[in-house]
């Protein structure tokens, strides 16, 4: 059987090591720092990002990077945005030609405005067509806990997507494929920006219509852009878009939401993100969100908001009244 390595020894690649592990496969899970890899390994549990779910037997963790891909076929990135590309220059030397990237993490760099694939194919160009993207409604104390969950692959090659899908399938980890590698991509890394917004309303103590309201004309806001980027629109009526916004605005493990609610109970973002002690994607990619409004002269009113509220001192009442006052509009348009 292939050994898998997965970088990122948080919530999400803990959770996808051991998916993989239980399906059989002997997985390496790189750490940043080695006492983190030495408690996974002695413990067999990850008490800080991912508590009460046992790890295998045959999941290794170590810190040194060349040790943990050495043999595989398969490399899982499950690293926040900020660090994608620091740890793909460390992986250009080291990759070897025959093996698989799989992307699994989920924002838009900004400045570049780049997708993190693109940002791993700009480091690492000869793994242009051996990349694929694992992106869905999954949050990882629901995968780890092995409650059904559905997900999508995402390939330009239909081949590799059909690989990465064989990878991971199982009786409770359903895997959808779709070669819109940029869809997948834009409606992962934008619901987290809804979902701040979403997350706000709660803390205002707002009701379920506000957020039907925010899911539902953010979904517009994120076809809109995906749209402009190069995405196949129906990718938005998928897991990827509606699957991942429904289940990221709603449930109480997302930290955006969490995130979301503490700034409408008028925490301080620094404070919020602080005491996360997790990453919390939607903060970077609001930045991004807006230069690409601008950039592709689109109007994304409600992610406006969100970054009014993080960055520009406007306040969460302040900006539901420039949501709720603007000019009066149709509601549909030709996104779907
Ligand atoms: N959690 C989830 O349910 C899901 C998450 N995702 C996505 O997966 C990605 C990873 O998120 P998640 O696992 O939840 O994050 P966590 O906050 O749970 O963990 C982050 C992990 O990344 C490490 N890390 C932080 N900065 C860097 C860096 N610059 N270089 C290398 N490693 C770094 C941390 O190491 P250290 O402990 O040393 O700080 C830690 O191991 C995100 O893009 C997220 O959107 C996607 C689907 C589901
Ligand atoms: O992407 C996720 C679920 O699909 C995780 O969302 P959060 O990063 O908001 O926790």
């Amino acid at each position: 059987m292939n050994k898998v390595a997965v970088l990122g020894s948080g919530s999400w690649g803990t959770a996808l090591a051991i998916t993989l592990a239980k399906k059989g496969y002997d997985t390496n899970i790189w750490a940043r720092r080695s006492s983190l890899a030495q408690e996974l390994n002695e413990n067999k549990e990850n008490k800080q990002y991912l508590p009460g779910v046992v790890i295998p037997n045959n999941i290794y963790s170590s810190a040194d990077l060349e040790k943990v891909i050495h043999k595989a076929k398969y490399i899982v990135m499950s690293i926040p945005t900020h660090g994608i590309r620091e740890v793909a220059l460390q992986l250009k030397n080291i990759i070897k030609p025959d093996s698989i990237l799989i992307n699994t993490s989920k924002g838009i760099e900004p400045g570049t405005l780049m997708l993190q694939h693109e940002v791993i194919e700009e480091e690492i160009p000869e793994m242009y067509e051996r990349i694929a993207l694992l992106s869905g409604p999954s949050h990882a104390e629901e995968v780890g806990k092995e409650l059904p969950t559905a997900v999508v692959v995402a390939s330009r090659i239909s081949e590799v997507a059909t690989e990465i899908q064989d990878l991971f399938i199982s009786p409770k980890f359903r895997v959808y494929t779709n070669l819109d590698v940029i869809g997948v991509e834009v409606g992962g890394a934008l619901k987290n920006v809804i979902a701040l917004a979403t997350g706000i309303a709660d803390g205002l103590g707002f009701g379920d219509n506000t957020k039907a309201a925010i899911i539902t004309r953010g979904l517009t806001e994120i076809a809109r852009i995906g749209k402009k980027m190069g995405a196949n629109d129906l990718t938005f009526a998928g897991l990827t878009g509606i699957g991942d916004l429904v289940v990221t605005c709603n449930s109480m493990h997302s930290r955006n939401r969490r995130a979301g609610i503490a700034i409408g109970q008028g925490k301080k973002l620094d404070t919020i993100l602080a005491e996360m002690g997790m990453v919390v994607e939607g903060v970077r990619t609001c930045k991004a969100t807006m230069e690409l409004s601008k950039k592709y002269d689109v109007e994304l009113p409600i992610s406006k908001e969100v970054y009014n509220v993080l960055f520009e001192g406007v306040t969460p009442e302040k900006a539901v009244v420039n949501l709720m006052t603007r000019l009066k509009t149709h509601e549909v348009e030709s996104v779907f």
